[in-house]
């Protein structure tokens, strides 16, 4: 990938910047977590980018087999440079160093280190671990995660392949026993990895014991070759993804060791006895819960790539009547509607950004308990890694939809680098569990919180607001709207929610409907008051970060940004409850006067995220920009203009135009 060559500085961008009210660099240390992080972070990019290695034409232009192939290069290159550097394991530089070397471009080793690893140290016993844990690090094999079957990819319980103990040889035989439970979708599963940790349901001395993990070789370590038993191979072009070739995996009786059962929490003894070492069954479900909870920075991440491409073209596009005569054509910027569009965006991204920081420190501060079978707070981060990986994927997916509009044609362009980043987004929504069910799981969640809190039993932190009595709607039309105050009518508006769905709930239990059908009933709503609890706690966090922030510019920027954030949920959210009209008028007017306030931060907000053009791969994002001789370049690398005269004239056009048939062609 070459860097667009930066050429003098677009004035009206250099005008946009120095209209800044904060010190751009520290909001990029806050938000790096430290000025160390950002000095490193720095640092990894650089290497990155004098590297020669790593450049390449834009991928665009690529078939699909050239975009898997250069991505296996860069993605094995990745890791030597990594060892080289020493830095394989330090995960914040190897995940800067890919970042920058892949921008938005899926690794076909991604499933390896995303959740490969992962799987092998959260369900490997110690013995296990010692066995294959150094070697997946050390990548002498390299492996995914097959769960999803063609039939089976939400009700994880309703997996088909089997993984049956034949105790005489001390193996499991894993088979595939319909087309149905053929493997369909892992990452990297088609073609490059030769190991995967497969999920079958387990079968000793004549029953079922539910879905477990068995480590499964499916490739000769020296050949690649398929090993005997083996079907695999890529599922075809998908709507974006195409430099990782997700795969589907059919095995005929392939036998195993039983100690390729991953068996941290449960064994198949040799005789084939089974062993449960913690009653917590759903513990074999933990590598989801950590990958949920990285969705949601990941969320974050693409929001502020196509923000900051949005509101850099914004600021030098012309388009529309002239204020008076002889006056330029105003920029996509002055529009208050445009404004709206983008700020909400910069806004929702800072609230998922934080978010996603106080959820990865809860996930940090749980898992060792639940390492050691201590499961207190396993309900919490599962219902909030749920609905947050939901809430975040779905905004993150709108937000990059959004900032591709915002920059009209050119932004259908690949040219502009949003497709890209809208389809490397856009599948969160589907994997890791599908948006939908995943609020749904919260909603089982907080019902059952209501229920516990009527008990008199104590809740988690995040979900203590449900134990408080109901309280009269608070008024948005009396005094200052001030973000303490939109929070708290967020914190109503949840639990009131909350309630009203309980109630119906109970009631349809009193009628003796059965727990599932009473549960399918208020499935709809329910959906609302996952996305309402969810959307408290961004709005908590983002609220909490910016009153930590020490600058006293910072904090008042972010405090602003929060504000509208939380005035557009209430707007947004209105349909839910009753806002009277006068508190919705506030609202609106409030809205209005925040963008004119943020708006000569614009530029400001987004270079905070501090992303080089080498990543942003975006020609009308450009620090420069310089947006229309770098299009005309772009353009010129089609491999449609290689010649003057494309070979379909004389073969198909010149014949037509002389009236002959191309039927026979
Ligand atoms: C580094 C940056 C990169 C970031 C980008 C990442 C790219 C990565 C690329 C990734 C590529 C993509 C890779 C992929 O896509 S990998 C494949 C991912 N697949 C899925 O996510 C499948 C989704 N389905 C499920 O998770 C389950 O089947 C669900 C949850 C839907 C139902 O399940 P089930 O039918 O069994 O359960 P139940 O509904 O009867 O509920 C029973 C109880 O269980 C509790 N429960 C449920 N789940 C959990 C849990 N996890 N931890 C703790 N507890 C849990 C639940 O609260 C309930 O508790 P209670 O109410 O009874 O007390
Ligand atoms: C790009 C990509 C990468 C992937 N990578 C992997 C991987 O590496 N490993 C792996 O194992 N899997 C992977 N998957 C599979 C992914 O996890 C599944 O696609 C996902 O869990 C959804 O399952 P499904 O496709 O069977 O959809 P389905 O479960 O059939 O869902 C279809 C629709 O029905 C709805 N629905 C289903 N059940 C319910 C319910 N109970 N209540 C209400 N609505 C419901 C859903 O909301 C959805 O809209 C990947 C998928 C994609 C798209």
């Amino acid at each position: 990938m070459t860097n667009p060559v930066v050429q003098k500085v677009n004035p009206m961008l250099t005008e946009e910047r120095a209209k800044a009210s904060f010190p751009v660099e520290e909001l990029t240390y806050i938000l790096d977590g430290g000025k160390f992080n950002t000095e490193k972070r720095r640092e990894i990019e650089e290497l990155v980018t004098k590297d020669p290695n790593f450049e390449h034409p834009p991928i665009q232009f690529m078939t699909r087999e050239q975009q898997y192939s250069l991505a296996v290069k860069k993605a094995l290159l990745v890791q030597q440079r990594l060892k080289e550097l020493d830095m394989l394991d330090d995960p914040y530089a190897s995940y800067f160093f890919r970042r920058i070397a892949m921008p938005r471009e899926v690794s076909p080793i991604g499933l390896h280190w995303v959740m490969f690893v992962p799987t092998l140290m959260g369900q490997c016993s110690d013995e296990q671990r010692e066995r294959w844990l150094q070697r997946a690090l050390n990548y002498e094999i390299i492996g995914t995660y097959a769960q999803t079957e063609m039939g089976h990819g939400t009700f994880l319980r309703g997996i088909e392949t089997t993984a049956t103990y034949d105790p005489s040889s001390q193996q499991f035989v894993l088979h595939s026993p319909t087309t149905t439970s053929i493997k369909w979708w892992p990452g990297g599963l088609g073609k490059t990895c030769n190991y995967a940790v497969v999920v079958a349901q387990l079968h000793t001395q004549g029953r079922c014991h539910g879905v477990h993990m068995f480590l499964v070789q499916l490739r000769d370590e020296s050949t690649h070759r398929s090993l005997p038993g083996v079907v695999c191979g890529d599922i075809g072009p998908k709507m974006g993804y195409h430099t990782i070739d997700n795969g589907f995996l059919q095995l005929n009786s392939v036998r195993i060791p039983r100690e390729n059962m991953l068996m941290r929490n449960a064994e198949v003894q040799p005789d084939g006895t089974y062993i449960r070492r913690v009653s917590n069954e759903k513990l074999t479900y933990g590598t989801m819960v950590f990958v949920r909870s990285l969705i949601v920075s990941d969320a974050a991440r693409g929001i502020s790539e196509a923000a900051t491409i949005a509101v850099r073209y914004a600021c030098v596009r012309r388009q529309g009547e002239p204020s008076s005569p002889g006056a330029p054509e105003p920029r996509l910027l002055d529009y208050p509607v445009h404004q709206y569009r983008l700020l909400t965006c910069v806004a929702n991204c800072y609230g998922l950004w934080f978010a996603s920081e106080v959820l990865r420190d809860l996930y940090f501060t749980v898992q060792p308990d639940v390492l050691e079978g201590r499961t207190e707070r396993l309900p919490e981060t599962h219902a909030l890694s749920a609905g947050l990986k939901a809430v975040g994927s779905n905004r993150g997916a709108a937000c990059v939809e959004e900032c591709r509009r915002c920059c009209g044609g050119f932004g259908f362009s690949e040219a502009s680098g949003l497709p890209k980043i809208y389809n490397d987004i856009n599948p969160a929504c589907t994997y890791e569990g599908e948006n939908t069910v995943m609020l749904l799981q919260t909603g089982r969640h907080l019902l059952k919180c209501v229920e516990r809190a009527r008990r008199g039993e104590q809740l988690a932190p995040s979900d203590a607001y449900i134990r408080s009595r109901p309280t009269p709607q608070p008024k948005l039309a009396g005094g200052p709207l001030t973000a303490d105050l939109l929070l708290g009518w967020l914190r109503w508006r949840s639990l009131s929610m909350l309630l009203e769905v309980s109630g119906r709930f109970n009631s349809f239990i009193e009628q003796r409907q059965a727990w599932a059908d009473a549960f399918q009933a208020v499935s709809r709503r329910l959906t609302r008051c996952a996305e309402a609890h969810c959307i408290l706690y961004v709005g908590q966090a983002f609220l909490d970060s910016a009153k930590a922030a020490e600058n006293p510019k910072i904090c008042g920027v972010l405090t602003s940004l929060c504000r509208l954030f939380l005035l557009n949920e209430v707007v947004s959210g209105a349909g839910d409850v009753q806002l009277s009209r006068s508190d919705l008028a506030r609202c609106q007017d409030a809205i209005d006067s925040l963008l004119t306030e943020l708006r000569p931060n614009a530029v400001a907000l987004v270079e905070a995220f501090d992303l080089p053009d080498r990543m942003l791969c975006s020609v009308i994002g450009r620090y420069d920009g310089q947006v229309y001789e770098a299009m005309l370049q772009w353009a010129r690398q089609s491999p449609l203009n290689a010649t003057d005269v494309h070979e379909s004239y004389e073969l198909y056009t010149r014949q037509f135009l002389a009236g002959r048939s191309l039927a026979k062609l």
